[in-house]
């Protein structure tokens, strides 16, 4: 038994951008308008400096900066988790420290990136880390951008300490997420990556989701989990479909994140533009977002007047 409370954990746990002034440097203001934008809406928790969150384009100290702003916000309110992986163990292990003294509530890493690791090596990177504080910590599997496969034998190796309490998965197999749930057993805690399927995920074991698009929607898939809580499925599958044709046009963008901060940006919070070589939304296609900012805005009122 895991003596953590998983249940903080379990839920809409949003991807935050991060959140840059007009010359690119971190924004602190900004970050906490955003953070407080998003403890209003009702979701469970924050992951900052992941994938959405630029981590990696960042400095470590740029990375401090943009955590602590979020929990000095929020922190008393959403679950916060403070995504720590880096190329250097050494980085990742002084952000883990880090974390754990500004008082975030768990850290995340995926295997150390560019060089092709092997499973001790990253075993070893990911100990290392998770030895550096008390923090609970979930690994974040995502092949298609580390290209590292996580295997099921490291993951139970792994999951039977006390402090590693779940994985979040953006690989696109729910039979994989299946398999780590199995492995990792009840207080294990699995956490779908891929938005798209939020709902497939869930169905199949997932404990809820981190996601880099609920950050322009967390009505929608707070509806979504609503309704499957409810054994609604009928209802929760209609709102999936919606959301993907929503996804399908954000990821139609040079870069995700950059139409995702322009769609803020829209609705009154000014995150700056992502880093490069993460491309800004074009001149010419702002009528684009727009337009589907609206579509995303209609269909959160229809959800509230939905109820539920
Ligand atoms: C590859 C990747 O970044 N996956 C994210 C996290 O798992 C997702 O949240 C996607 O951003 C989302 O599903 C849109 O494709
Ligand atoms: C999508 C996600 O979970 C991330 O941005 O790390």
């Amino acid at each position: 038994m895991k003596s953590y409370n998983l249940d903080r954990f379990r839920g809409i746990i949003i991807a935050m951008y991060s959140c840059y002034d007009v010359s690119g440097e971190i924004d602190l203001a900004a970050a906490r308008r955003l953070a407080r934008y998003y403890a209003d809406s009702g979701v469970k928790g924050l992951y900052v400096g992941g994938s959405s969150g630029e981590g990696m384009l960042q400095s470590v100290i740029e990375r401090k900066l943009m955590l602590e702003a979020v929990v000095a916000e929020v922190g008393n309110e959403l679950t916060v988790i403070a995504h720590v992986g880096a190329p250097a163990t050494r980085d990742s292990v002084e952000l883990a420290i880090h974390a754990e003294k500004i008082g975030a509530h768990a850290v995340s890493a995926v295997p150390a990136i560019y060089y092709r690791l092997s499973a001790p090596s990253v075993e070893a990177h990911w100990q290392a880390i998770i030895d550096s504080t008390e923090l609970p910590f979930i690994i974040y599997h995502i092949p298609q951008t580390t290209g590292f496969q996580l295997s099921v034998g490291l993951l139970s190796k792994m999951a039977a300490q006390e402090k590693v309490i779940g994985v979040k998965i953006s690989a696109e197999s729910t039979f994989e997420l299946q398999q780590f749930k199995a492995a990792g057993g009840e207080d294990f805690l699995v956490l779908n990556g891929p938005d798209e399927q939020y709902l497939a995920g869930r169905s199949i074991g997932a404990d809820g989701g981190i996601g880099g698009t609920y950050g322009v929607m967390p009505e929608l898939f707070l509806h979504i989990e609503n309704c499957y809580a409810q054994g609604k499925m009928a209802e929760a599958l209609k709102w999936q479909f919606i959301v993907n044709a929503l996804i399908v046009d954000l990821l139609s963008f040079p870069s995700l994140y950059g139409a995702c901060k322009a769609i803020l940006k829209l609705r009154g919070y000014d995150t700056g533009e992502p880093r490069m070589p993460l491309l800004p939304v074009a001149e010419t296609d702002l009528p684009r977002i727009h337009a589907l900012n609206e579509r995303i805005l209609g269909f959160a009122a229809q959800v509230k007047g939905e109820g539920l």
